[in-house]
């Protein structure tokens, strides 16, 4: 994030005139920076592919992506041999993620610019749809025999808190599309898996109890909140020089590890 130095504050004209002068970042990249298209528009790329395809198929990227969308964890959801009590365990967990992204990323707790901008740019509506998430699990636990007061008594796992603590940390350090970017993960990982498992003929559907999850994640509200939320990073990733996309790559493969970590914390069951 950019600062003010102390050597950068003056005053202006007579008086107590304001001001600081703030350095804008511009001024600090190199002219080359400036003038060179972002890596993935580079002229031995693809130029029609969009920023999150070439994310998702750089080799860097990859593994981190397979191991979260095709974790064991997935994989039980879409035969239904999960057991149900590590399912229940990930329902609390999740519930209890839901509502510390919700509390915390809304701006009610928290005041500082970005989660500002977040509840008033359009990018609220991964936040309004973490909200209506929220609500849904509720109701989806209740089916599942968990009552708010067993989540509530639940005590947030490792993988949890650490999980929701680096979206924090990412929002109180860098900025507001790197924050965009540490939740990304987070809003295409489940519309991707459970489009997979939808349209999977070995899914089973007939009597898997987490035939439900799948369409939750396949509903038009999800895929509604992806499709916003993706554009949005579309729309501000081209403006990105090489060096912010590499940064903003490693966030990416930090959040998808957690998203790992959160599936191994539900077969592991309470770490
Ligand atoms: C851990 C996790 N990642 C993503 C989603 C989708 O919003 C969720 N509910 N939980």
């Amino acid at each position: 994030m950019w600062k003010l130095e102390s050597g950068q504050a003056k005053t202006w004209g007579k008086g107590a005139v304001p001001s600081t002068i703030f350095t804008p970042p511009i001024l600090c990249l190199s002219l080359r920076e400036l003038i060179t298209p972002p890596t993935y528009l580079k002229a031995d790329c693809d130029n029609s592919k969009r920023f999150i395809e070439y994310l998702l198929e750089r080799e860097d990227v990859k593994e981190a992506w397979l191991e979260h969308t095709e974790h064991a964890f997935v994989a039980g959801l879409a035969d239904g041999t999960l057991p149900l009590e590590t399912f229940k365990y990930y329902l609390i967990q999740d519930y209890l993620y839901l509502v510390s992204h919700n509390t915390k990323l809304s701006g009610t707790d928290v005041d500082i610019r970005q989660f500002h901008a977040l509840t008033t740019r359009k990018s609220a509506s991964i936040v309004t749809h973490i909200n209506e998430e929220v609500k849904l699990h509720l109701k989806y636990c209740e089916e599942f025999g968990v009552s708010k007061e067993e989540i509530e008594s639940t005590q947030e796992s490792q993988a949890c808190t650490a999980y929701t603590r680096y979206v924090l940390d990412i929002g109180h350090s860098e900025d507001w599309l790197a924050l965009q970017i540490s939740m990304l993960p987070c809003l295409i990982g489940y519309g991707e898996i459970a489009r997979r498992l939808h349209n999977d003929p070995n899914t089973e559907r007939e009597g898997n109890r987490y035939w439900q999850w799948i369409l939750n994640y396949v509903a038009d509200d999800y895929t509604e909140a992806v499709r916003v939320g993706s554009d949005l990073v579309e729309k501000h990733a081209v403006r990105q020089s090489p060096n912010r996309i590499e940064e903003l790559v490693r966030i990416f493969v930090h959040a998808t590890k957690m998203e790992t970590g959160f599936w191994d914390m539900g077969m592991e069951g309470n770490v």
